[in-house]
Order: structure tokens, then sequence, then C-alpha cells
């Protein structure tokens, strides 16, 4: 109601009424009074209706022909597709893990036009959400706005969704970081661009004007384990609480077997990317075996300086380095009918066909004179037909509005999906013979690859499933021995709508479940608590 009575002109929400919040970053500063711009932000722990209360907002844009008002990103792929919005790195035109930053010039025409209708920007998933990016895509709006850089967000509305206790960024730091400490102890150190550009960011943060928390559950309908989920999140689960959740690991009288229906369809959630591969391989090749099928795989096709690659042990190496490496192109990329898959590169925005869209893979059409049987890896039988030319996948989309696919003589949620080409850089110093390697110094190759933009999802690593609802989970409880992150643990539980939805894979620690969210973690959530308050304050009617 907030949302929709800002966009429909309420005067409540123009009339300039907050406190008077004045920020000063050395020579930025921001003044908090907004006149009447919603800086909003939705927490709400997970399975509280976050994305769908997004898809209601837009379905009111929608209704009202306002869809070119607004924009929705999100920090990754998976996340984005929840929402059918896009993901703020390729939103700022930007290659994932790109040395070079985009370079914003005042005046440019083209991002003045991307920008010139947009009023409201909705951001999900804002616990993965970095301040360096933020900071980034503020810097872009001004500039596509063409509006004083003292104006959060360039004056457009911003609405952000989330929760705290969920995924962090990976490469930056979290909308929450206090800086309070840490510039106390720098003080007499100057600070980087980018620390600079990072309190800048929480600046923005700080100037939330409107908080509505959401805290009924939508997703999970078993009380007993949604009051287990709670006491998780203040990491203060009890020896009953573990009691029960040993209940589900695998091997359990009471638990189904994972060969059996319903979980040999049930996507298996791990921490890293290695093992989310190779369980993606071991897959791959069972249900090959229970189809009759001889596996085939896809290459990926590796030029360096536009020169083929005739080094078997670098062909390897390259071959086998996971996908988050390689700018998400697979170097092996096996394929099985039926098989679940999801587009790791945006295809066709505008038709839905982005990073983190899930289908399942139909069939694959290939050159065949660029099929061989000569062994490329141990983790596929001695049969696998590896396919070093393929030209194209059909994929079935599981989900989507928007692609009504005329193609002759293919089902019409039937889609191609082509190779995709990407550079991405590789240490190779470990493979150099000794004598040529010099000490201090990484000898890196840059890499072209052509291959499939897909991944298999019979596995997905637990950051690529936040956010979404699952029927069926089997999941890892034991952490990967750096982890004290909270959401390690809350992110893969909380996904199903009911204990008996999960299997936990194996035995797994007490400790992991009285694991405490970070100070700054806390002080923010109560920050949005008394916003919250202050909000209901205001709009009492609709609080009663
Ligand atoms: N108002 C509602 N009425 C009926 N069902 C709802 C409502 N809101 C949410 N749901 C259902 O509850 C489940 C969880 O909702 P949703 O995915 O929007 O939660 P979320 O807060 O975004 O979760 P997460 O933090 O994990 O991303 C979904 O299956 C959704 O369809």
């Amino acid at each position: 109601m907030i949302i929709t009575s800002h966009l429909d002109g309420d005067k409540r929400c123009h009339t300039g009424m907050f406190t008077l919040q004045v920020v000063i970053i050395r020579n930025i500063m921001f003044i908090g009074d907004n006149d009447g711009q919603l800086i909003m932000c939705i927490p709400g722990c997970g399975g509280t209706g976050k994305s769908q209360l997004i898809r209601a907002i837009t379905k009111y844009f929608f209704v009202t022909k306002r869809m070119y008002m607004m924009r929705k990103l999100a920090p990754t792929g998976i996340a984005a597709a929840e929402i059918d919005g896009m993901t703020i790195h390729s939103f700022l035109g930007e290659q994932r893990n790109s040395r070079k930053p985009r370079t914003i010039k005042p005046g440019d025409s083209k991002l003045e036009k991307e920008w010139r209708l947009v009023e409201y920007l909705i951001i999900d998933e804002m616990s993965m959400v970095g301040l360096t990016l933020l900071a980034k895509l503020n810097r872009i709006i001004s500039a596509g706005k063409h509006v004083d850089p003292q104006i959060p967000f360039g004056g457009v509305n911003v609405i952000i969704f989330g929760d705290y206790l969920q995924y962090r960024p990976v490469y930056d730091v979290p909308l929450h970081t206090d800086f309070s400490l840490s510039s106390r102890k720098k003080s007499s150190k100057l600070l980087t661009e980018k620390e600079i550009q990072q309190r800048v960011a929480r600046s923005l943060i700080l100037q939330i004007n409107y908080v509505v928390k959401l805290t009924q559950q939508m997703r999970t309908e078993d009380l007993q384990y949604l009051q287990l989920l709670e006491r998780l999140r203040q990491g203060q689960c009890t020896y009953d609480d573990y009691e029960l959740l040993l209940t589900r690991v695998a091997g359990q009288p009471s638990v189904g077997s994972l060969k059996e229906h319903p979980w040999n369809k049930a996507p298996i959630l791990v921490f890293r990317n290695e093992v989310r591969t190779q369980l993606n391989y071991k897959a791959a090749v069972h249900n090959a075996k229970q189809l009759n099928h001889s596996l085939m795989v896809c290459v990926a096709q590796d030029t360096c300086k536009g020169r083929t690659i005739e080094d078997q042990i670098l062909i390897k190496k390259l071959l086998e380095l996971p996908d988050s490496k390689t700018e998400h192109l697979p170097g092996l990329l096996p394929f099985v009918p039926g098989m679940p898959v999801i587009l790791t590169q945006n295809i066709a925005t505008e038709l839905g066909l982005i990073n983190g869209t899930s289908g399942i893979f139909r069939q694959l059409v290939y050159d065949t004179d660029s099929v061989s049987t000569d062994m490329l890896s141990e983790a596929f039988p001695n049969n696998t037909q590896y396919v070093h030319r393929p030209l194209y996948a059909l994929i079935e989309l599981t989900r989507s509005s928007k692609i009504e696919c005329n193609l002759e003589q293919l089902e019409p949620n039937l889609v191609p999906i082509p190779l995709m080409e990407q550079t991405f850089r590789v240490d190779i110093t470990d493979i150099l013979p000794k004598d040529k390697r010099k000490s201090k110094h990484k000898a890196i190759l840059s890499i072209k690859r052509r291959a499939m933009t897909l991944v298999p999802a019979y596995c997905i690593t637990t950051h690529k499933s936040q956010g979404q609802t699952l029927n069926k989970v089997v999941i890892d409880l034991k952490l990967p021995n750096d982890t004290d992150d909270i959401a390690a643990v809350y992110v893969p539980l909380s996904r199903v709508k009911r204990l008996v939805d999960l299997i936990i894979l194996r035995h797994f620690d007490y400790k992991v479940l009285t694991i405490k969210p970070s100070k700054s973690q806390l002080a923010e959530m109560e920050r949005l608590d008394k916003l919250y308050l202050d909000t209901q304050t205001r709009f009492s009617q609709w609080f009663q």
C-alpha cells in the first residue's frame, strides 16, 4: 500500500515529513530528507513472501501500465530469474569477475536513455549485495538521471528486499558493515577509493526511510519446524532441535531411500563448486545408465591468443576447471535427456532467457564428425561420446511466460540454446616444468572459450539456492572448516515447507546449529526494527 500509494501520488509520501539526517563522508554529503523519495527496506526471514510481494508489486505496475517505470535487480542469476529481473552486474553492463570497471561519463546519452523513464528500482536478496556494488549502481543511476550526485540513487525510488542472515556477498562487504570500529583503527591512514565508495554506499543504506518487516511465514507449514528455524536464526537451537534434525539424516529407517522417488529427483545442495560439479557428473553418468544411453559430453573449445591449444596437460587442466572459474562456461558438460539444467549467461534478456533460468535438457544438435570416444576425463565411463563441435541444445523451459517459440517442427516450449564465447584467466604455474617456474611470479594465461552456457542442476550450491522454495531437497550440514556464517546452515534448512521435505546427507555437529549472527547483522536488524515502528506509526491505518 505504501508503494502503490506513492506511485499513485499520495501526499503523505511527498511532504518530506522525515527527520533530517545529514551524513558527511569526505566531500560527499547526503541529506536524508529525500523530499518524498522512497528509500524503503522490506526485510523478512526466508519464506515470508518477499519474492511473492515483488511479484504482486510488479503486477500493480503492469495493470496500471507503468512497467516502463520500474526495474528489478538481484545479485545472482537465480535470484534475478525468481523475480523476472536482471542481475545487478549485467544491468551495470559489466562482466562477472571483470577487471575493467565500466567507465561512467557524465552526459552519456545511452545511459540517460536507459534511465529516463525509470522511477522505481527493486533490489532483491540484499544480503548478497555488497557496498562496492551498491556504490557503483548509485553512480550509474546518478549519471543516467543526470542529477546532482548528492541525491541518493539519482532520485529514483528504491525498494530493497532481503534477509541479512542469509548469504553475504562473495567479493564485497555486506550492506550492514559497521565502519565506526575500523575507521577509528585506521584514522591515521588515508582511505582507499574503494573504502570511500563503500562508506558512501553505507550512507545510502542509512537513509532508508521506510521499513516494512514481513513476519508471517508463508513457506514453512510445519509449526514445530518453524520454531526450530526461528531459534536457529538466534543461534539458540536446543539439543532437542538437534535430535529432531538427526531423524532426517540419510540411512535412518524413518528416511526414504535417496535412490527412490521422490528423493532421486530432489536437488542436492552443497557448499563447494567443485563438489557440485563432481556430483552432477556422477548423477549424469548414473541417469544415462538407467536410460540405457551412452553418455554424451560436450567439450568446450578453448583457444589461447587465437591458436588451438595442443598441450595435453593444459587441455586437461582447462577442461577440469570448475565453471565458477571459467566465466560459467563448463569445460565438460554431460548431457542426458531429462537432465535439469540452469542457464549461466544472459542469452535474450527481453525473453527472460537469462542467467539463472532453469529448464530440462531434451536434445543436443551437433556436428556428427566431431564426436570422439578418446577419454578426456576419468569421471566419465569408457564408452562416453565426446562432442567437440556442438551446435545447440534444445531446452524445455520449466517456467516462462514470455517465450512462445514458433520454430517449425519444435514444440512451443522448446528453445534452442546456442554456444557462447567468454574469456577468462587461469594460473598455470602448477603445470609448468620446474625449471620454467619463476619464483614469486605467477604464469597467467588468457583463454578464450566457446561452450554451452548451461550447467547441470541435479546438484547446486547452497549459495545458488537462496531465494528458492524447493519441494524436496537433500542438504549437507557438515560445513567447510572456515565457515562460521549462520547463512550456511539457515539457507539450506529454510528452503522447504516441512521438515519431512528434506533429507540431510550425513551426520553433522550440534555446534553448527549454535552459530550466532554477527554484531553488525544484529545491529542493522535492530535499526530496521526501529524504522519499522516509525513506519507503522506513520501509516497506522494499514497496520491495524
Ligand atoms: N501472500 C501469499 N499467499 C500465499 N502464498 C504465499 C504468499 N506469499 C508467499 N507465498 C508462498 O510462500 C513461499 C515462500 O514465498 P517467497 O519465495 O516469496 O518467500 P521469500 O521471503 O522470498 O523467501 P526467501 O528469503 O527464501 O527468498 C512461496 O511458495 C510462495 O508462493
